[in-house]
């Protein structure tokens, strides 16, 4: 027992020595700020914070081999930040709500709890929100492992100027929620599309008798479950206790290699990481061998692509634009010099921004 007591008179040491260093941290930052408004500089410093969460990454793992977890030290650097920040100046965020969808989670995890969320109710209405000013950010679903591109994300980039600030990879985990106590009681099931169709064989095998019901969110499927008797949504876990649902079945995702990425869109330029993706659009002649050129453009200044898509650019029946994403910054010399090869090889290039890549792509 006095052993017990002893560690705990420690713990209580710690602590405190840990609420003074938050302190300090956080009047430095407010000074960092001051000098930031002084001079006329961005408040948010996403490149700074990627440097300090390398940091202390390295530090975890090699001189304390992880005896506390590095995911939990990021999420809590990520609250330390974000609390940081909005000592500085509040950050404003738009995300696809409502709360408790996926892009909510997604926003929170990048942006963490102290900036201020606003749930827009289209894809549309995040980039507008962020267009007039009244968000400083914005957050959009825009590929999933098992069910490809959210084509609206990527369409709606043709129309507009922002840019790619950054990018999300969170794992889609999808629960069965009810107010029911058990899977029998029910007869239907709701969901967003893709939700519905990342878990059609365990639905198939195991709730045969249901109806599917698609809704434009998963959150908005909570809300139905809610109201409606002898039915369920298909939800995240932060959805179960955003709306207080039991969960009856956990992680019924086909797929359990299943994540989702998200992009920041805002209307700054990032600097160069290091560690950077870089996002573009462009459009070539209807002739034998145009886009073999294009993409040899990328071949010969050995710029790596992740990933490339084609979208009907909407301006001519069978006209198609094709969106890039590739690895390296419009800072590095060997991406200029490809873009500039590019551009002259084809008819239109729009850039939509360099960034830094996803920090945590698992887990
Ligand atoms: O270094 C800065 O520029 C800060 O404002 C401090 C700080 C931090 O808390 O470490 C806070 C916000 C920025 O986005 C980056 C870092």
């Amino acid at each position: 027992m006095e052993e017990l007591e002893r560690l705990r008179e420690k713990i209580d040491q710690i602590d405190e020595q840990i609420v003074e260093l938050l302190n300090r941290r956080a009047q430095l930052a407010q000074q960092i700020g001051e000098i930031k408004k002084r001079l006329g500089l961005e408040i948010h410093a996403p490149e700074r914070e990627r440097q300090i969460f390398e940091k202390i990454i390295q530090i975890n793992t090699q001189r304390y081999k992880e005896t506390f977890p590095t995911k939990a030290l990021l999420h809590i650097f990520r609250e330390i930040i974000s609390a940081c920040l909005s000592l500085e100046k509040p950050i404003k965020v738009a995300y696809l709500g409502p709360k408790a969808t996926f892009t909510h989670q997604a926003a929170s995890e990048y942006f963490g709890l102290s900036a201020q969320y606003i749930p827009a109710p289209s894809i549309r209405d995040v980039f507008q929100e962020v267009e007039t000013d009244r968000a400083d950010y914005g957050v959009v679903p825009v590929e999933n492992t098992t069910e490809g591109v959210v084509n609206y994300t990527l369409d709606m980039f043709l129309e507009s100027d922002l840019r790619i600030v950054g990018e999300i990879v969170i794992p889609i985990r999808l629960h069965l929620l009810s107010t029911c106590t058990d899977i029998s009681q029910i007869k239907k099931v709701f969901s967003h599309r893709q939700a519905l169709a990342q878990c059609r064989m365990w639905l198939e095998k195991n709730m045969p008798w249901v109806d599917l019901i698609e809704t434009e969110s998963t959150a908005r499927a909570c809300e139905i479950a809610l109201e409606e008797e002898a039915s369920s949504a298909i939800a995240s876990e932060v959805a179960a206790y955003t709306y207080h649902l039991h969960v009856l079945a956990e992680n019924i995702q086909d797929n359990p290699n299943n994540y989702t990425r998200f992009l920041v869109i805002g209307k700054r330029s990032m600097k160069k990481t290091g560690k950077d993706k870089t996002s573009l659009i462009f459009a070539v002649k209807d002739e034998p061998g145009a886009l073999y050129r294009a993409l040899e453009s990328f071949y010969l200044y050995n710029v790596n692509l992740t990933k490339i898509e084609s979208r009907p650019s909407k301006k001519k029946a069978w006209d198609y634009v094709f969106f890039v994403d590739l690895e390296g910054h419009t800072e590095d010399e060997h991406v200029r010099e490809a873009i500039e090869l590019l551009k002259s090889r084809t008819q239109m290039v729009k850039l939509l921004g360099s960034y830094p890549r996803a920090l945590i792509q698992e887990s």
